[in-house]
């Protein structure tokens, strides 16, 4: 059952518009980061993982980001490069903004926190002018990332993104995902959110997300009549997620589809989102049942809450696979599903 009807004549599969950032993340984890001495740097920022994780899955990816005209900014192009990222609409500041660095404290199995360093940040200088009409006919999906949307100009090469996106039919994937560091005040984020979320072909998010989304439309809505309301304009699918309490699916025949988080001994609280991304995006390219992308995208994102990093160890289908069959040997046949 095909829930968005790709035009499978484009070379590309999805671009991701946003963030990509360095992760540091403690080696000597479960301790406060003022006692962490020793960290790993990976490529991070939520867009960026998508798209690793995307391309490792086979699908064709291209990145329209930000990077600083330094030997991070060429860190990260080379690491996308290595993976099959398209690099071609990467561009490098030229007023000395940085990439954002970001500082992770693993305290526990349970609690985790994120220290950004997003000063004069490279990724929100996108501008209009990086935004090309071919690159976006050229490809099946764009994926915005909402924190893109935190401040101009990139604010405004968004638009300009879904504004196109819309004119050429490519569909349109959005990623809430809040980072609260960002944004000066709630009415903001309410209203470029609710732009885009109107325009979306998919909508993802937690509820803390959509209440953000809706709190200049109507507050104190159910994920239900969330659900409606974005199926009532433009959304194919809206996932609605509850961290370690699943996730639900609602599509717009009506339908919805629930799934529980895979049972991991985790690591960490972060990365879960954009494993799920992954897997779940994966599954609807492919034209899968909607259980059948849910199931997958739970299971990567415990594969990846169970990781050190949140790019790195992101798994190939049958890595994604191969867990999920050994998880259901383990616990039984329905031990995700709802
Ligand atoms: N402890 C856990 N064990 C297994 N799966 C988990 C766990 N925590 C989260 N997940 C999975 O990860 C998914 C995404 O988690 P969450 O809702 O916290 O997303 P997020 O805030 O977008 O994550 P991220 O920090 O990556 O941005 C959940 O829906 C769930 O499937
Ligand atoms: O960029 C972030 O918001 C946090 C990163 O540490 C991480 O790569 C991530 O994006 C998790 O979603």
């Amino acid at each position: 059952m095909k829930y968005v009807e790709f035009d499978q004549t484009r070379p590309m599969d999805l671009v991701l518009i946003g963030r990509v950032a360095i992760d540091f993340n403690p080696v000597d984890y479960f301790h406060p980061l003022s006692e962490c001495t020793t960290f790993k740097k990976y490529v991070g920022g939520s867009p960026a993982n998508i798209a690793v994780g995307i391309t490792r899955h086979g699908k064709k990816a291209g990145f329209i980001g930000k990077v600083s005209d330094d030997q991070f900014g060429e860190y990260v192009v080379d690491f996308f490069n290595k993976e099959g990222i398209d690099t071609s609409h990467i561009t490098k500041c030229t007023n000395g903004e940085k990439l954002g660095l970001t500082f992770t404290e693993i305290l526990s199995r349970e609690e985790s926190s994120i220290l950004m360093y997003r000063n004069c940040i490279a990724d929100l200088q996108l501008s209009v002018d990086d935004i090309d009409e071919e690159y976006i006919k050229n490809t099946k999906a764009i994926l915005v990332s909402g924190t893109a949307l935190a401040q101009s100009p990139s604010r405004e090469a968004v638009l300009k993104a879904v504004m196109l996106a819309k004119k050429n039919e490519t569909k349109i994937i959005f990623d809430i995902d809040y980072r609260e560091y960002n944004w000066k005040n709630s009415d903001e984020i309410s209203i470029y959110y609710s732009l885009v979320a109107r325009e979306a072909d998919i909508i993802m998010g937690s509820r803390e997300e959509f209440d953000l989304t809706e709190k200049l439309i109507k507050p104190g809505r159910t994920d239900k009549e969330s659900a409606q309301a974005w199926n009532n304009e433009n959304a194919k699918i809206v996932v609605i997620k509850h961290g370690k309490k699943g996730s639900t699916a609602y599509t717009n025949d009506g339908n919805d589809y629930s799934i529980k988080p895979f049972p991991v001994e985790a690591l960490k609280g972060f990365g879960g989102g954009d494993g799920y991304a992954s897997g779940f995006l994966y599954g609807v390219f492919e034209g899968w049942d909607m259980i059948e992308c849910l199931e997958f995208g739970s299971a990567e994102a415990a594969m990846m809450v169970r990781s050190h990093s949140c790019s790195e160890e992101l798994p190939n289908p049958q890595e994604v696979k191969d867990f999920i069959r050994e998880t259901k040997d383990k616990y039984g046949e329905m031990i995700a599903r709802v």
